[in-house]
C-alpha cells in the first residue's frame, strides 16, 4: 500500500461571493521509502494540501490515506487527529519553531518522551538525530545561540525523531545554502529508505529539484506528476 495517497481532495475557503477554490481535485501517490517535490506558482495550493494531509485543515471533499489508514473519506476517519499529527506526520518548516526555553536536545526528544519514551532514551534517540543533522555538537545549546541554519536542522531532527511514517516539509532548505540543503535532502533519502517513510517536499528551491525522481506540479488548485531528473545527491 502506498505511505500517501490523495484521491479527488478539495478545499474551498470561505462561502458565497467570498468562496476561494484552493484545491480542485488533487490526486498524489507517494510510496512508501519514496520522497516526491510539490512544486507550483505562489498560491497554487501547496501549503493548502500540506494543511489538509497533515490535519490542519479539513479538505471539502476527497480522500486521504496514510499508510493502511483512511484518514480522511468526505469526513475524518480517525477521532483523535492531535494523536495522528503527534504519531504518524513529521512536519518541517521554513522556520525553524524551536521552543525557546528548552535546550536542543529536549526540543528534539519532547515528543518521543510525550509519545511515552522515556527521558533518558528520548534523549539519546535525540542525540542520534542531532548528529546525523550534523548539529549534535551543539546539544546543550538554547535555540537562541544557533545559527538560523542549525536552527532549521534541530527542527528536521525533531520531525524525523519518531520516525513517523509521513513528512511533509515545506521550504524545508529555504533558508539554508547549498552544502546543508544538499545535506539535508541526503537525510531525508535516507530516512524514507530506511523507515519507508513517504516524503513530501513543498519547494522553490532550484538547487533541489533536480534531485527528485518524481515530482508533482501543482497549478491552479490541480496537480500534475512529472518525472524529476533523480540527480545523484552524493
Ligand atoms: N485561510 C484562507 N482563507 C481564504 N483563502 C485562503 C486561505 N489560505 C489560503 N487561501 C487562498 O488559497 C489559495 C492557495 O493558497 P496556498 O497558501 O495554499 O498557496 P501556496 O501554493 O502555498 O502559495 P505560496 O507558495 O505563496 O505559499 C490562494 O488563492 C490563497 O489566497
Amino acid at each position: 500500500m502506498p505511505g500517501i495517497l490523495i484521491e479527488d481532495v478539495r478545499k474551498r475557503y470561505g462561502q458565497g461571493e467570498a468562496a476561494v477554490d484552493a484545491l480542485k481535485g488533487v490526486d498524489m501517490v507517494v510510496g512508501p521509502g519514496e520522497v516526491v517535490g510539490l512544486i507550483g506558482p505562489s498560491g497554487s495550493g501547496k501549503s493548502t494540501l500540506l494543511k489538509c494531509l497533515g490535519a490542519v485543515i479539513e479538505p471539502s471533499a476527497g480522500k486521504m490515506t496514510l499508510g493502511d489508514d483512511v484518514i480522511f473519506d468526505q469526513d475524518w476517519k480517525i477521532p483523535d487527529l492531535r494523536a495522528l499529527r503527534r504519531d504518524k506526520i513529521g512536519f518541517i518548516f521554513q522556520a525553524p519553531y524551536l521552543i525557546p526555553f528548552l535546550d536542543v536536545t529536549d526540543n528534539v526528544a519532547l515528543l518521543p518522551m510525550l509519545s511515552g519514551i522515556p527521558n533518558s532514551k528520548a534523549r539519546a534517540l535525540a542525540q542520534e538525530f542531532l548528529e546525523a543533522l550534523d548539529v549534535g555538537h551543539r546539544a546543550g545549546a538554547m535555540p537562541s545561540q544557533l545559527s538560523g541554519g542549525e536552527q532549521q536542522r534541530v527542527s528536521i531532527a525533531r520531525a524525523l525523531v519518531n520516525r513517523p511514517p509521513v513528512i511533509l516539509a515545506d521550504e524545508p532548505t529555504a533558508p539554508l545554502d547549498s552544502e546543508r540543503a544538499m545535506a539535508v535532502i541526503r537525510i531525508l533519502n535516507q530516512m524514507a529508505k530506511q523507515f519507508e517513510t513517504a516524503i513530501i517536499v513543498v519547494t522553490h528551491d532550484e538547487k533541489i529539484i533536480p534531485t527528485f525522481k518524481r515530482l508533482y506540479q501543482i497549478r491552479d488548485g490541480r496537480t500534475e506528476e512529472q518525472a524529476g531528473e533523480g540527480r545523484a545527491i552524493d
